[in-house]
């Protein structure tokens, strides 16, 4: 503690907890009274000439157009830090709903209160706030599509790709406000160099966003998702990757039922029957959860300004600014999804492309497979409506005697014919 107190001279302040479900208690903690210790601690640094705040671009998601700066809060931090002390869990759990109000989960209100607590309580140290919007996998540093946790997009990309997910509640037109991880570390740094060497009189909050300057769509990046698991498909996959973007609540469920669960329900009934554990309702469990948690941030657009972000690249040298690159204009995005889906395969799923050939096979299985289960069960249904129904017989004679006349007319006038 006394070195850190004695030599830091720069705080970038990126811990939190990141899950969308946990528990108010433990997002205050880690997000909010977490900053405040820090910020105390900062306080008592004397070579300290800048403390830069990791925030994200949702945490004023209940708004539509962002502006940056610090909105307040509907309660106090501090009311909040206090009655996390005496509440327990069960009433905790009773009020949630009310506090977080407009916003859609913890983790984005206890954000929100995260900022306030940095513009309130920072004092005399020269502070900042870095709100990144959906960070994805690397654009160009240290290589292309690196990237190594299955937050956002990367988890629903896995699960498209293995097949389990075949659609989702999207709006296609939606903006897909993504921004490479890259952006993020070039942005921070360049963040930190000029609150240290500049002093504004202010603190200020910078967006490091991609919707205002090189906006792409949530029904771009599914078809590019798709075009290239054509190319470069995960291996073992459990169905064909093939998903598609509804905004219509009935087709979303049909699609649950029909492609999410059935196929799960299936498979899982034949490893029991085979004498194994049954995972895939488990698994689809899982799936279905995170996609529920993601749908809010996939079914809106959102505008953040990005005034500050762009004072900040005209400061920088021509070098500063092709070293610390933060300029999403340049960003050509369907590059960086191929780059991103490849890059899951390799650093997220651990396939090597050697094993490309081997997967595309089967797919095509799979493939073969689909169709032969499809023509069975059409049979299976067309036999019990014959069984059942006069006008269906009819039907079906009427197909068969046409049929025979076809082949009897070919066969009479076929120059083949001995
Ligand atoms: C036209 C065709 C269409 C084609 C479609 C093509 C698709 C392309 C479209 C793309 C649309 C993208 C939309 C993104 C929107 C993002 C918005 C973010 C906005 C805010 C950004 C921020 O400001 S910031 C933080 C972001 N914050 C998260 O993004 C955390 C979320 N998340 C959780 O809040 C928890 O995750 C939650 C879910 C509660 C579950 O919780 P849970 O307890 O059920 O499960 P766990 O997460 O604990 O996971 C337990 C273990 O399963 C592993 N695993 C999990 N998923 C896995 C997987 N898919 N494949 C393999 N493995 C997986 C995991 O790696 C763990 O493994 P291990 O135990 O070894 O570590
Ligand atoms: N991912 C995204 O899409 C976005 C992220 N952000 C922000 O960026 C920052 C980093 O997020 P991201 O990298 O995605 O998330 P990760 O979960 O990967 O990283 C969070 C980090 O916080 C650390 N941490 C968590 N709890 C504690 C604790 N109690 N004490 C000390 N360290 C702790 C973790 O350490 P360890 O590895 O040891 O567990 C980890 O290094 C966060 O502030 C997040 O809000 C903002 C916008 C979007």
């Amino acid at each position: 503690m006394q070195e850190l107190l004695s030599c830091t001279d720069i705080i970038f302040h990126c811990a939190a907890t990141v899950r969308f479900d946990d528990h108010l208690r433990h997002a205050v903690q880690l997000n909010v009274i977490a900053t405040q210790k820090l910020l105390l601690m900062a306080s008592q640094m004397p070579k300290l000439k800048a403390f830069i705040h990791l925030s994200t671009a949702f945490s004023n998601c209940n708004l539509k157009h962002i502006d940056e700066v610090v909105y307040p809060c509907p309660v106090e931090p501090k009311k909040i830090i206090d009655s996390m002390e005496w509440l327990d869990d069960a009433i905790i759990d009773e009020i949630t709903p009310k506090l977080i109000g407009d916003w859609p989960n913890t983790y984005t209100y206890s954000k929100a209160l995260g900022e306030t607590v940095v513009h309130q309580e920072s004092g005399r140290l020269n502070t900042a706030i870095v709100r990144p919007s959906i960070v994805g996998a690397t654009w160009q540093e240290p290589f292309p599509g690196w990237v190594d946790n299955t937050n956002g997009p990367s988890g629903l990309i896995i699960a498209t790709g293995k097949g389990f997910l075949r659609g989702l509640r999207a709006t296609p037109m939606a903006v897909a406000d993504m921004i490479p991880v890259d952006t993020v570390v070039n942005l921070t740094l360049a963040v930190g160099w000029y609150t240290a060497v500049h002093r504004p009189k202010s603190s200020l909050v910078y967006h490091c966003t991609s919707g205002n300057l090189n906006p792409c769509y949530w029904g771009k990046i599914g078809f590019q998702v798709l075009a290239v698991f054509e190319k470069v498909p995960f291996e073992k996959a459990f169905r064909r990757p093939n998903a598609g973007l509804t905004v219509n609540t009935i087709t979303s469920q049909y699609w649950n039922a029909i492609n999410h669960w059935a196929p799960v329900i299936l498979y899982d009934f034949y490893l029991r029957l085979t004498g194994r554990k049954p995972r895939m309702t488990k698994l689809m469990n899982r799936i279905l959860k995170m996609v529920s948690m993601l749908e809010y941030f996939i079914n809106r657009s959102w505008e953040w300004s990005t005034d500050n972000t762009e004072m900040l690249m005209s400061t920088l040298t021509p070098e500063d600014q092709r070293i610390f690159n933060f300029d999403v204009r340049q960003l050509n995005w369907l590059d960086y999804i191929e780059n991103y889906v490849l890059g899951i395969k390799k650093y997220l799923l651990k396939e090597d492309m050697a094993g490309v050939p081997e997967a595309k096979q089967h797919l095509k299985r799979l493939r073969n497979i689909h169709y032969l289960f499809n023509t069975a069960l059409f049979l299976i249904a067309w036999r019990l409506l014959i069984a059942r129904s006069q006008v269906a017989r009819n039907v079906w004679f009427f197909i068969v005697s046409f049929c025979y006349k076809c082949l009897s007319y070919f066969r009479a006038s076929s120059p083949l014919k001995v």
